[in-house]
Formats: C-alpha cells, sequence, structure tokens
C-alpha cells in the first residue's frame, strides 16, 4: 500500500484527498506522481475509473506557483463535460493551494469565457476547438505553461484531433512536460505519441484485461428488431440504479429516449446536437438521481465519472474495441462492481469475437430476457418492498381494514390486487426505432483499423463534438477554419 504522504504529496493536497477519502494511492497515481512531480514527460495507462485524474492533477497542482497568476497547467480533454468534471477534480484537490483550474470549452459564450481568464486561473482544462479560438483571438495567454495534459490521450492523437493538438503545443514554450494519460493506447497512437514527447516515461498498470475486473460483462444475442424489447425487459428485471444505453447515432439515441419516455421510464438522451445548456441540464438530472437511464452516443463513452451507474447497456455494439473499454468503464469505477451488457445482431458475432480479443476479456452469454419474465421481476421488485414493509413495520393499525377485506374476497385476490396496485406497470405504447446496419467486422480488422473503417471512422473518429451544431461562439468573428476539422466536427456525436 502507499500512502499519497510516501509519494510526498505536499500537505494542502493532502488535506484535500484526505477530506475526499482517498486512503491510499492508486497503482496508477503511486507510479507516476513521483515521475511527474521529478518533472519527466510521462505516458500513463489504467483501467478505467482508476483514477488517472489525480494521477497527473497532482503533479500539475504541486508545479504552479501560486504567487503567478498566469495559466501554468494546461489540460486538454476531448468533450465539453469531461474539461468540466477535470476541471471541478483539480479545484477539489487543490482547495487549499490557492490554485485555480478554469474549464473552456464549445457551446458557452466567449466573452464569459474571456472574462473568467481574467481572473487569472492557473491551470486551464480545455476542448481543443475552444481552446484554439481562444488562441488565434489572443484571449488566452499559454506561453507560460509548464506542463501539459492530454487526457484520453489516444483520442486526442486520433484523426479528428491530432492536427489541432500539435498546433496548441507548438504554442506551448519548449521545455514544458507532456503528460499522456488514458485506459487505452494503441500502438500506432503509441507511436505518434512519442514524436510529440520529450523520452517519455512509460507507465502501464499491469493488468489481465484492459477492462475493469469487477464490471460483469455479458452479451445478449439479437435481432436489430428486438433490442428495444429486450432492453425493456432487462430493466425491469434488473432495475437498475443509474444505467447508460450507448447507441450509434444521435437520432438512435432520440428515438431510444422517446421510446423509453413513453413506456413510462425516466430517460434523457446526450449527444452532440443538443445545445450545451440541454447537454448539462441532462447530465446533471442523471447525477443526481432525478433520471434513472441516460441514453448517449460516445460523447459520453470517455473519462465521465458517475458514482452509481451500475449499468451499461451497448445497444449497439461499438466499432472500435477501445470505444467498448471507455463505455463500460462508465460502471465499476473506484473498486465498485457493475454489469455491461452488450446487444449484438446475429452478424455482428464475429465483431464480438473481435473485441473480446483486443480487449482480452470474456463476456458471457446472456439469453434474452421475456416480456414475461420482466413482469415477474418487476412484481418481485414489489413482493420484496411487501417483506420489508412486514418486516419493519407494525401493521396493527391495517388489520381491521385487512380482515374487513377478506370477509369478502379471497386472500389471493386481496394480495394480488395489492401487488397490482404497487407495481409500476410499463405502458405497452407501440415504439419502433430505424434499422441500422450491423457493423462489419472487415472494417475493423488488423493493426490498422482507424484507417480503413470508412463510414465508421467518422462516427467514432471524426465527431470530437465539441459542439456539434451548437458550437456557441465558435463560428462567430469570420476565422476560417481548417475544412477537415469543420468535417470532422460536423459528423460529430
Ligand atoms: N486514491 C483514490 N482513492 C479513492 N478514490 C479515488 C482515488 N483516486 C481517485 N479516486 C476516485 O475514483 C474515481 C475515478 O477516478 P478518475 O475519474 O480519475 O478515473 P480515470 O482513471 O480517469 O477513469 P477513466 O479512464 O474512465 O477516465 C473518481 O471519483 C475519483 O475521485
Ligand atoms: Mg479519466
Amino acid at each position: 500500500m502507499t500512502t499519497f504522504k510516501d509519494l510526498g504529496v505536499s500537505a494542502p493536497i493532502l488535506k484535500a484527498i484526505n477530506n475526499m477519502g482517498f486512503e491510499e494511492a492508486t497503482p496508477i497515481q503511486a507510479q507516476t506522481i513521483p515521475l511527474g512531480v521529478e518533472g519527466n514527460d510521462v505516458i500513463g495507462q489504467a483501467q478505467t475509473g482508476t483514477g488517472k485524474t489525480a494521477a497527473f492533477g497532482i503533479p500539475m497542482l504541486e508545479k504552479v506557483d501560486t504567487k503567478l497568476r498566469k495559466i501554468q497547467g494546461l489540460v486538454v480533454a476531448p468533450t465539453r463535460e469531461l474539461a468540466i468534471q477535470v476541471a471541478e477534480e483539480l479545484n477539489r484537490i487543490g482547495r487549499h493551494t490557492g490554485v485555480r483550474a478554469l474549464a473552456i470549452f464549445g457551446g458557452q459564450p466567449m466573452d464569459r469565457q474571456i472574462r473568467a481568464l481574467k481572473d487569472g486561473p492557473q491551470i486551464v482544462v480545455a476542448t481543443p476547438g475552444r481552446l484554439l479560438d481562444h488562441m488565434r483571438r489572443r484571449t488566452i495567454h499559454i506561453s507560460m505553461v509548464q506542463i501539459a495534459v492530454l487526457d484520453e490521450a489516444d483520442e486526442m492523437l486520433n484523426m479528428g484531433f491530432i492536427d489541432d493538438i500539435r498546433e496548441i503545443l507548438k504554442a506551448i514554450p519548449e521545455g514544458h512536460q507532456t503528460l499522456l494519460f488514458s485506459a487505452t493506447m494503441p500502438k500506432e497512437i503509441r507511436e505518434i505519441a512519442t514524436t510529440l514527447m520529450n523520452n517519455p516515461k512509460e507507465v502501464k498498470v499491469k493488468a489481465k484485461e484492459m477492462t475493469v475486473e469487477n464490471i460483469d460483462q455479458y452479451f445478449i444475442e439479437i435481432p436489430e428488431k428486438q433490442k428495444f424489447e429486450t432492453l425493456n425487459n432487462h430493466l425491469d428485471i434488473h432495475s437498475p440504479d443509474l444505467a447508460i444505453v450507448f447507441a450509434r447515432t444521435k437520432k438512435r439515441v432520440d428515438e431510444i429516449t422517446e421510446g423509453l419516455q413513453a413506456r413510462g421510464y425516466r430517460a434523457e438522451g446526450i449527444h452532440g446536437d443538443l445545445t450545451q445548456g440541454k447537454r448539462m441540464s441532462v447530465l446533471n438530472k442523471f447525477k443526481h438521481g432525478r433520471l434513472d437511464v441516460l441514453v448517449a452516443t460516445d460523447v459520453a463513452a470517455r473519462g465521465l465519472d458517475i458514482s452509481g451507474v451500475t449499468h451499461v447497456y451497448n445497444f449497439d455494439i461499438p466499432q472500435d474495441p477501445e470505444s467498448y473499454v471507455h463505455r463500460i468503464g462508465r460502471t465499476g469505477r473506484a473498486g465498485r462492481t457493475g454489469e455491461a451488457i452488450s446487444f449484438i445482431t446475429p452478424r455482428e458475432m464475429a465483431h464480438l469475437n473481435l473485441i473480446e480479443k483486443v480487449t482480452k476479456s470474456k463476456m458471457k452469454r446472456l439469453m434474452p430476457p421475456s416480456y414475461k419474465d420482466a413482469q415477474r421481476g418487476k412484481q418481485q421488485l414489489t413482493i420484496d418492498k411487501l417483506l420489508r414493509t412486514i418486516e419493519r413495520h407494525d401493521l396493527k393499525d391495517y388489520h381491521e381494514a385487512a380482515n374487513e377485506l377478506l370477509e369478502n374476497h379471497d386472500s389471493v385476490t386481496v394480495i394480488a390486487a395489492a401487488l397490482k396496485l404497487m407495481t409500476k406497470e410499463r405502458k405497452d405504447t407501440p415504439v419502433t426505432i430505424s434499422s441500422v446496419a450491423p457493423i462489419s467486422v472487415k472494417k475493423a480488422k488488423g493493426g490498422d483499423r482507424r484507417n480503413r473503417s470508412g463510414s465508421g471512422n467518422k462516427r467514432y473518429y471524426g465527431g470530437r463534438n465539441q459542439g456539434g451544431r451548437n458550437q456557441g461562439g465558435r463560428n462567430q468573428g469570420g476565422r476560417n477554419r481548417k475544412g477537415n476539422y469543420q468535417k470532422s466536427r460536423n459528423n460529430s456525436k
């Protein structure tokens, strides 16, 4: 066991992480914090939910000169929600240090961000598109940055982002430290990474599987047309605390969300075509348990840390094994358990094998639950509630009424009526989800998956989604954006 004190972490940070309940350092933290503090470039790879944010955040916070109200640390992250979350985590860890972190992302008014930047944060956590906007308008000054982090580094160094990242890193003074973190790091991306770094130390936390052990992984082989009913049945039987349902396109996210709502579930969707306000309000509702099901594109696949997510459904299997790792990693975080259930159409079985091979994990087959199983599952929940009431409450006040009821009706009928009343029955509103073509394994085979995956490529790698179509200030001010960048954006998640 390594404590943060053993790692030489300073008193103000120790105080904060102690309050946050971190008792010992996770392996990635134990291995990378000293390297980062010593000034090394680091590539850190460790499973989802194992505390990579603090692994780069602590060295960054330690290095900031608090007397200087200039940006000294820069974190670049692929989505707006992740940028917000990382800035929040850094502010929590840095609470007693006097360091302030600010999130800068698309979809928010530029002037508001300009004002916030003038307040002198020492750390900025940004999405690349909006950061470049500020750089080109000279409303951000990053010439004092000593330490740069690419969170979700493999995603940031992928086709949709790489040019932006190069441009950003070029604007930072030479001799800065670069830290790269992710749960996945395909070889070809690692090679690109090292060209941007200075003699990096590579830390890979050894794990048998790329996925987290305490996530139980299942698959259900099922025709496309039965996916929606199967999802309903599964939700009814397992009644997850919080569930995330990943779908392939924005349109499907909308359709599944509307379908679930029509059936009476508390569900909302998140994807790149929604306004930033809507994206944030949906995520906040989900975090606070005012939603049970979040339906999402890959925009929510990486980095988001929402406690209480017990189930992740892949309504559509992702194209890339890496995406699978990140999606299911939204559950089973920080030592908790979780379940991941992937729906696979018969023609996609080969793709499932590929995912298993790359991630070195195994999904167990589940038979699709039937409507009857679902009904029974819901009734069981009611029965459990009823039994708890019998155990925990004095029911004497109800005896007289109960006896009267039983004088005129048989006991089975009375109990059945009570169960019916207490059971939240699913509405049987008809729902159709438009079909999509199955994912073909041919597109995703071989070492050079990315360059061969055609339109699927754009879907996953293109949709960098700083803002979808609602990019707020992005296109104001008559800048000329690079065509390829714009194109990839418009294919966003
Ligand atoms: N040493 C620790 N002890 C206990 N909890 C921790 C520790 N370090 C981090 N955590 C908590 O664990 C959760 C996951 O951390 P974090 O989001 O940094 O994971 P991650 O490795 O970045 O995952 P992902 O690959 O999905 O981005 C967070 O809620 C964080 O506050
Ligand atoms: Mg992370």
